[in-house]
Order: C-alpha cells, then sequence, then structure tokens
C-alpha cells in the first residue's frame, strides 16, 4: 500500500473556450502528500491552479492528462471505494438557514448514515459547542466555515481536502479555523490545506506544495521548504556608524530602518567586531525566510528561466 495519501503525476488540465481559446490551469503536477496526519500547505496565489487540482481530485472535472491517486487507488476510477474517507469543503455548501447548525448536522448525518453521536463530536471539534443550537442564518462567517467543517467531519475522513478556508474571515476567524485546522492535523486527519495566503499556512502545516501557474514549484517539509539563512538584524544605536566598523572587517551589512541587516555565519563575529569599536548590541535576530519571501523567490526564477 502506497504511504501517500495524494498522489498525481503529469497532472495537467486545459479548459478551451471558443472565445479565448486554450487556458491551461495545471501542468504536468505531481502532488505527493504523505499519510499519517498533519497539515499539508497547497500553496499559491489566485489562480494558479489550486482549486482546479481539487476539483479534479474529486471527479469534479476531468484531468487532460495525468494520473491521480488517493489512497493509493487510482482516481477517478475508484473515486467511489475511497471517498468516503475523504471529507472536503471546495464551495460553500448548502445549509438551511432557518435549522440550528446542529439541526443541519443532524440531517446530513442521518443522510450518510452517520451515528448522532458523531455530531457531538464534530461540534466539539470545531468549537462550536454552547453555539449549536442557533439558527445557522445567525452565524458570523467564521462560525459558518466551521459548521461547513463539522460536516465534513461526520463521515470521520482520513483525508480533509479545505480549499481556502479562511477566505473573507476577519483576523479572529482566521485565527479560530487555524486552531481547528491544526487540532485536526494533531488528532491524526490529513489535510491538505489550500491557500494563499502563505504567512498563515506557515503556522499550520508541517509540509507543503507550492505551485505557480498551475505547475510545481517547490514540495517538502515547511522547515526544509525555508531553509537556513545566515542573515541576522542588528540593533544599535547609530547603524550607520555600526554598518562602517562591520564592512571594515568585510561583514556585509545593510542599514533597514533603525537596525542592520548582517550576513554572518557566525553571529559572535558580529559581537566582537562592534564591541571591539565601541558599540553595544541590544538586539541581535536570526532571520528565517517565511514562506512568502521563499515563494516570492521561486516565481521570480521561474520567470527568469522562461515559460513553457
Ligand atoms: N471552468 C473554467 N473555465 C475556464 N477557465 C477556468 C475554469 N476554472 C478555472 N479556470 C482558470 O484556470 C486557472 C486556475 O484557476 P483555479 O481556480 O484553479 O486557481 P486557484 O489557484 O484555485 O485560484 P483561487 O485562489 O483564485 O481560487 C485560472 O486562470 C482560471 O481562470
Amino acid at each position: 500500500m502506497s504511504d501517500l495519501v495524494i498522489e498525481t503525476s503529469g497532472l495537467r488540465k486545459e479548459f478551451r473556450s471558443v472565445r479565448r481559446g486554450v487556458r491551461v490551469a495545471v501542468q504536468n503536477l505531481d502532488l505527493a502528500v504523505p499519510a499519517g496526519g498533519g497539515v499539508h500547505g497547497f500553496l499559491g496565489p489566485n489562480g494558479s491552479g489550486k482549486t482546479t487540482t481539487i476539483r479534479m481530485l474529486l471527479g469534479l472535472v476531468r484531468p487532460t492528462r495525468g494520473t491521480m491517486r488517493l489512497f493509493g487507488e487510482p482516481v477517478p476510477q475508484r473515486l467511489p471505494h475511497v471517498i468516503g474517507r475523504v471529507g472536503a469543503v471546495v464551495e460553500s455548501p448548502k445549509f438551511s438557514p432557518n435549522f440550528s447548525g446542529r439541526l443541519n448536522l443532524e440531517l446530513l448525518a442521518g443522510s450518510i448514515g452517520a451515528p448522532k453521536a458523531r455530531v457531538d463530536q464534530a461540534i466539539e471539534t470545531v468549537q462550536l459547542s454552547g453555539r449549536e443550537k442557533e439558527k445557522y442564518k445567525s452565524y458570523s462567517l467564521g462560525m459558518k466555515q466551521r459548521i461547513a467543517i463539522a460536516a465534513t467531519l461526520l463521515k470521520d475522513p482520513a483525508l480533509l481536502i479545505l480549499d481556502e478556508p479562511t477566505n473573507g474571515l476577519d483576523p479572529a476567524g482566521i485565527r479560530e479555523i487555524r486552531e481547528t485546522i491544526r487540532g485536526l492535523g494533531e488528532a491524526g486527519v490529513t489535510v491538505l490545506l489550500s491557500s494563499h495566503i502563505l504567512a498563515e499556512v506557515q503556522q499550520v502545516c508541517t509540509s507543503a506544495t507550492i505551485i505557480g501557474n498551475g505547475r510545481l514549484l517547490a514540495s517538502g517539509r515547511v522547515d526544509d521548504l525555508l531553509g537556513t539563512s545566515t542573515v541576522h538584524r542588528v540593533v544599535v544605536a547609530d547603524p550607520a556608524r555600526a554598518a562602517e566598523a562591520l564592512a571594515r572587517a568585510e561583514l556585509a551589512a545593510t542599514v533597514d530602518g533603525d537596525a542592520l541587516r548582517v550576513d554572518a555565519a557566525d553571529p559572535a563575529r558580529i559581537t566582537h567586531v562592534l564591541g571591539e569599536a565601541g558599540i553595544w548590541l541590544s538586539e541581535l535576530t536570526p532571520l528565517r525566510p517565511d514562506l512568502e519571501t521563499v515563494f516570492l523567490e521561486l516565481t521570480r526564477s521561474e520567470q527568469l528561466g522562461g515559460a513553457q
């Protein structure tokens, strides 16, 4: 059995229209999401092909070329056999506005033959306990999103696919959804989380795939994608004087507002050089690139390399 929950190979999707001709939404995409729980970020800017990929995986759109597997089974051919283990929030699900969140979930549970106890569990997991008896239409956008996630949990999925679940939410709503998703990943569910907000996703994902213009730019553990950096932020009273002292010691330093960015493999060299010049540091922090920076670098080098 494959140890990948999601696997695509050479996946391609072209949309054809008389007016616009052929638009390639996904090209030659090899996606590999490991089994075993945790959150896998599926990252890319608007229009990069995330939704189209997800729709292909769920059998909602037919690929032009390539193969896909869910739990090692080829899809869409074997989708009926595996779909019971997959929960997905791709579009705004339809709930009855005048029924409570709980009643909506109970009706859903009944329709898929899930035990009623699962409703309580799902409500608890998405932290809606206490509000579940209020009418759906009175819920905030964040609560509606959490009910949508709760609905996918009714069948106790091993894989949860969430397409931009924080779209349109305020910062508090984003934080709540983030905590819910983190909790699910920790509980052993494998979550594919698509988003264009890289900094946001960085906080919950253990691994990620980054795409741009429908093609894979990078994939792997978030720690590996971020890599290491030798750049440090240094705060001193007189950054310009400190930059001169560091330059004399052949340490590259640039003034950045009221601080300095200094490139040095060994931070002890920075303190040594500045100390000898009679300059005292009030802060020395290693600067790790964030996913946003990594992504911009990747898309820049792709553009330099030329599109296919
Ligand atoms: N049904 C369709 N017909 C024609 N073009 C489409 C269709 N669906 C998607 N596209 C195009 O395919 C490309 C990828 O779109 P897709 O929605 O997959 O991107 P995305 O990464 O999910 O973006 P977003 O974050 O905005 O949802 C876009 O150029 C989009 O306009």
